[in-house]
């Protein structure tokens, strides 16, 4: 069985980086929304990028992006993939991929079966698929509030793209999550996190042995 891949959001501190690299992470997200507590600048992304082993790759995330802010973090931060957290359209997908060649990861929020079909849709067009929880109402972030949806309403559905499961995943729901879902990668940020924003190595580590224990 093929190990689940772990991609861990909202890195700012090069600690961070080291710790996930030691820890055998494959994605490290970076955060460019502003009024996130994740938030990093171009040139702190920079930094944190070029600490990155090979075969860790850098997501860099975005929420509703214009052009001029893609182009700035495009050319100052050597990234993998790029995420789009907001409302992007699949078409504006579409338009994002040709622009930067780099592949796109959307993440779409999910809350009810109502919410599926956009996976669908942008199923088509993006490289990847971050299937995370949609923001209660009163979340003041389109993402990472660190709550999980109702797992069984993926349960079984199958994309054509890879994809990850995030929303509110820790140390102690891992296992079940994988096993509710099939996710074979997943993503999280506050369930690694001290307090909101600041990551903890120990949580890190603890969370990279619950997904290894996982045998679905
Ligand atoms: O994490 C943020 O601050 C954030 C802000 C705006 C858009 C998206 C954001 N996070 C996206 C992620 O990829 C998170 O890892 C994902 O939503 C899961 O977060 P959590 O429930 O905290 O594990």
């Amino acid at each position: 069985m093929q190990d689940i891949r772990v991609k861990i959001c909202g890195l700012k501190r090069p600690e961070d980086m080291r710790a996930l690299a030691q820890a055998g992470a494959a994605y490290a997200g970076l955060n460019f929304f502003e009024p996130s507590p994740r938030y990093v600048t171009p040139a702190l992304a920079r930094e944190l990028a070029l600490l990155a082993p090979e075969g860790l790759a850098k997501v860099g995330l975005l929420v509703d992006p214009s052009d001029a802010l893609l182009d700035e973090i495009v050319e100052a931060v050597p990234l993998d993939i790029i995420q789009l957290h907001g409302r992007e359209s699949p078409e504006r997908v579409e338009e994002v991929r040709g622009r930067y060649g780099l592949p796109v990861m959307k993440a779409v929020g999910v809350a009810t079966e109502a919410d599926l079909p956009l996976l669908d849709d942008h199923g088509r067009v993006a490289d990847m698929l971050l299937v995370d929880a949609k923001p209660a109402p009163g979340d003041e972030l389109p993402g990472g509030n660190g709550l999980p949806f109702d797992w069984r309403l993926i349960a079984g559905r199958r994309w054509p793209v890879p994809w990850m499961l995030a929303g509110g995943l820790h140390a102690g729901n891992v296992a079940e999550a994988v096993e509710r879902t099939g996710a074979r990668q997943v993503d999280l940020s506050s369930g690694v996190e001290r307090e909101k924003g600041v990551k903890d190595a120990g949580l890190i580590r603890a969370f990279m042995e619950a997904v290894a224990g996982v045998t679905a």
